[in-house]
């Protein structure tokens, strides 16, 4: 498939799933949209300065043209200019007040504009935490941040700028028309149905321009995905010598996006021609039409001034606009990504139900069954297995057997397309969110420690903890003694995932977390897989400390972590294949003894 196919393929793709009216063939013409009007809603309160203003330096313009008309007409009647000083005085404080009122508009529309997009991004952020990892997850971490930083910026051209100059239009072309209307019928229709047309114009090339700007939205993520992951990826990239291939598929994504932008400027050149070649034709036309209609005696010769005057104010709102209709062209585009998220449908909220009411509690999977998407081989397979309040219990099967996606259930980053999962008896989906979580103290294999200082990653299970609160927590962990030996102690800043730290240290980061945050119920998914030996039994005491008076979760592929849990499960493919303790499930002679086997003669 040619490059181009691929990313017009993709295209059609994302507006197919989008349901446009542009995969239909018909290419309908769109500057406003019911669902990208409503995303708005909560900023028009903002545009009321930006409108009013922008209605008043129209006006001036009006105004202006009036005082002139009368001006010239006492010129032409053979008045003495003295008499028309007031009216010079009127003209200058207008132009003098009409530029502080531009300037005073542009500071106000880019203020207004930023604050758009701040309340867009602030928006998005709170529903992309509503929808949790399982919906993140789903998609490319490069385009959701493309979609938080341009297609934010985009709208907030098409909210802050172009929507207001749509209604300053309107209601400027508007008066100017029944102003000429008063004047001269036929000339108001004529000027009328002129400003119409030339508003259209850019509207028409919009098939071209709107469709190059949606597929720029296509095309800019993508490649923006790209970079992120493979700036990720560095290490991985440069240790399998892959970064040719790599770059490659950045050189096409690069390609895609040039194609798009040079097919955008090849229509913007026609479309920067075509104002002002519309107003020069209308100019002409009212010339002419004036011109017949004060020869048919319909206007006189001041009337005929004050209309070709008044053309040039009835043409200023419709070019103004042309000049910033590229906004709606590149909002529109943008906000499908933004709408995406937006309009993103999370669980269903749950109701204000307590989730238990025994400490540690209990919980429990009955029959349930979940697939990551409907085509997919179930993840879990009518899976049913309780942990008792207290209880230490291990969950250990092959990779890829369900493990993690047991957590994730019970988390609710996902409901089941069947069955239940309870937490203290309580159906997880009545549990409040930060109330489920509030329950579970996680520590696995790939902790996520923020870009900040020790004491900030500390911190964040227990923002009021005290400094001996945090010292207890550490030294429960293990982490004090090398937390002290950093070069700042507690206030050492550890970078982006935790860079500056060893895979040992970090976890043992995570379990002071865990410490800190002193949940009832603790999973451990291969908390000690990254660790090496020394660390392994350092970190195996810390742990088995932390499982004191908690009901624990053991998630491993290695035996050893779970031999000396109260009870073992055994997945297979999603299922419970086996249920035990260890010697019994050693002397069953299945699936864990083979695991048994297969550990030992590895080690
Ligand atoms: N986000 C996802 N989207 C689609 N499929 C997924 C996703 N995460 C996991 N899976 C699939 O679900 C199944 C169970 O995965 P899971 O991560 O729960 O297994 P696991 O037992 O924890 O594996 P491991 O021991 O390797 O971590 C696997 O077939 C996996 O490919």
């Amino acid at each position: 498939m040619s490059k181009k196919t691929d990313v017009v393929n993709e295209y059609t793709r994302v507006e197919s799933k989008r349901g446009l009216s542009i995969t239909t063939g018909s290419n309908r013409v769109k500057l406003f949209d019911r669902r990208v009007l409503e995303l708005g809603r909560g900023e028009y309160g903002k545009l009321r300065s930006v409108i009013i203003l922008g209605l008043l330096i129209s006006f001036s313009y009006i105004v202006q043209g009036l005082l002139i008309a009368v001006i010239l007409n006492g010129v032409f009647a053979g008045a003495s200019l003295r008499n028309s000083e007031l009216y010079f005085a009127a003209v200058a404080l207008l132009i003098v007040l009409r530029w502080a009122m531009i300037r005073e508009n542009d500071r106000i529309a880019a203020k207004t504009a930023s604050s758009i997009a701040m309340s867009l991004r602030r928006r998005m952020y709170r529903k992309l935490y509503e929808l949790g990892p399982g919906w993140v997850s789903t998609q490319k971490s490069g385009v959701i941040q493309a979609t938080l930083v341009d297609g934010a910026e985009a709208l907030q051209n098409y909210y802050g700028r172009f929507l207001p100059q749509v209604i300053v239009s309107i209601v400027a072309g508007v008066s100017i028309v029944a102003i000429l209307l008063h004047v001269d019928i036929i000339i108001g229709l004529v000027i009328g149905a002129m400003m119409i047309a030339a508003l259209i114009q850019p509207i028409a090339i919009y098939k071209g321009v709107g469709k190059g700007i949606r597929i720029w939205f296509v095309a800019m993520p993508r490649l923006f995905a790209e970079y992120v992951d493979n700036i990720q990826g560095i290490v991985t990239l440069k240790s399998f010598n892959a970064s040719q291939k790599q770059g490659e598929i950045l050189y096409q994504r690069t390609n895609d996006l040039y194609d798009a932008e040079i097919g955008i400027l090849r229509d913007e050149i026609l479309w920067s021609i075509l104002p002002g070649l519309v107003t020069a034709i209308c100019s002409t036309v009212a010339i002419i039409i004036g011109a017949i209609r004060m020869d048919a005696g319909a206007i006189s010769a001041e009337g005929l001034l004050f209309v070709l005057l008044l053309v040039r104010e009835a043409l200023r709102p419709v070019t103004d606009l042309s000049q910033i209709i590229h906004f709606s062209f590149t909002g529109m585009g943008a906000a499908e990504g933004v709408l995406d998220i937006l309009e993103a449908v999370p669980l269903a909220v749950a109701s204000t139900r307590t989730p238990t009411t025994s400490f540690p509690p209990s919980f429990a999977f009955e029959g349930v069954t979940f697939r990551y998407r409907k085509t997919d081989a179930p993840a879990i397979d009518n899976l049913s297995f309780s942990v008792s309040p207290g209880e230490k219990v291990a969950l250990v099967g092959r990779s890829g057997s369900g493990k993690t996606t047991v957590t994730a259930l019970l988390m609710r980053f996902f409901d089941p397309q069947a069955g239940f999962v309870r937490l203290g008896g309580e159906d997880v989906r009545f549990i409040p969110a930060d109330e489920l979580h509030a329950m579970y103290s996680i520590v696995s294999q790939d902790m996520f420690l923020f870009h900040g200082t020790v004491r900030e990653n500390l911190l964040m299970a227990k923002p009021t903890a005290s400094q001996e609160e945090l010292e207890q927590a550490a030294r429960a962990a293990a982490a004090h003694k090398f937390i002290t030996a950093l070069p700042q102690g507690y206030d050492t800043l550890i970078g982006e995932r935790g860079v500056r730290l060893s895979g040992g240290e970090r976890q043992r980061i995570a379990i002071a977390r865990a410490f800190l945050k002193d949940a009832p119920i603790l999973i451990l998914d291969e908390a000690t897989s990254s660790v090496d030996v020394a660390n392994e039994a350092l970190i195996r005491k810390t742990i088995a400390g932390l499982a004191r008076n908690r009901t624990t979760l053991i998630i491993s592929h290695r035996l050893l972590a779970a031999r000396d849990a109260d009870r073992i499960y055994v997945l297979e493919k999603g299922r419970l294949a086996e249920a035990g303790t260890h010697s019994e499930l050693v002397g069953y002679k299945g699936n864990y003894s083979a695991l048994v086997r297969a550990e030992e003669a590895c080690i």
